[in-house]
């Protein structure tokens, strides 16, 4: 799984977001990193505190809101979001996310992109596939979400700062490919129903969609 989402946010919140974490205090990302990650990880990480709670909070209820996300990924919960920085020379080598993370499990990770990419040269997110690597960089408000089985690394950021949102959601339906067969339908109902409205084989992919749903549902 790999999906890009566009408009998470848009451009006035990011703004005003943007200013919000700058009046922040950060720290060194490897407090809240495993033994592992710990060796790789060198960002900085935006404080536990009252305007980082309001921040998540509003972040959060974004990404929940966002149609897209909610039928690619199907989440169930969401661990609190991290507000990461990456000024010049900072990075994230290769490693694996933690498979349990703020009580979930970790079926999905995904990165918010919040500097505009002109500003900051590197910060790639590079997720390794079976189709070799990808390399994500995406406007500002834009949301890559991705396997949290993949090993995957943020590139040296060579000029500017990136600054990202990230997080991980435990989905109802563990399984990728369950997922996107379930993504799949949906797609072709809506279309079915733009075309030619509530007809009797739209019916049946909504009742196919809702049971395979049941089905695989983990609640
Ligand atoms: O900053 C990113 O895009 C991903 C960071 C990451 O891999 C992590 O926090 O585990
Ligand atoms: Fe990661």
């Amino acid at each position: 799984m790999l999906l890009t989402i566009a408009d998470v946010l848009p451009q006035a919140e990011l703004e005003e977001i943007r200013a919000m974490l700058a009046a922040m205090r950060f720290e060194d990302g490897r407090a809240s990193a495993g033994w592992s990650a710990k060796l790789v990880k060198d960002n900085e990480q935006a404080r536990e505190g009252a305007a980082l709670s309001l921040l998540r909070e509003r972040v959060t209820k974004a990404i929940l809101e966002n149609e897209v996300f909610s039928l690619a990924v199907r989440p169930k919960a969401l661990t609190p979001l991290i507000f990461s920085r990456y000024g010049q020379g900072k990075h994230y080598g290769t490693h694996v996310d933690n498979p349990i993370m703020d009580g979930i499990r970790t079926d999905v990770s995904f990165t918010l992109f919040l500097a505009d990419p002109e500003t900051y040269d590197g910060g790639e997110l590079v997720i390794e596939t079976m189709a070799g690597e990808e390399e994500v960089k995406l406007p500002a408000g834009h949301l890559v979400a991705y396997a949290s089985t993949t090993l995957h690394r943020v590139a040296p950021v060579t000029r500017g700062e990136r600054l990202v949102a990230v997080g991980w959601a435990q989905s109802y339906v563990r399984d990728g490919a369950k997922r996107e067969l379930l993504f799949d339908l949906e797609t072709a109902r809506r279309n079915l129903f733009a075309q030619s409205g509530k007809t009797p084989e739209f019916d049946l992919l909504a009742k196919t969609g809702a049971n395979l749903f049941r089905m695989w549902a983990e609640v």
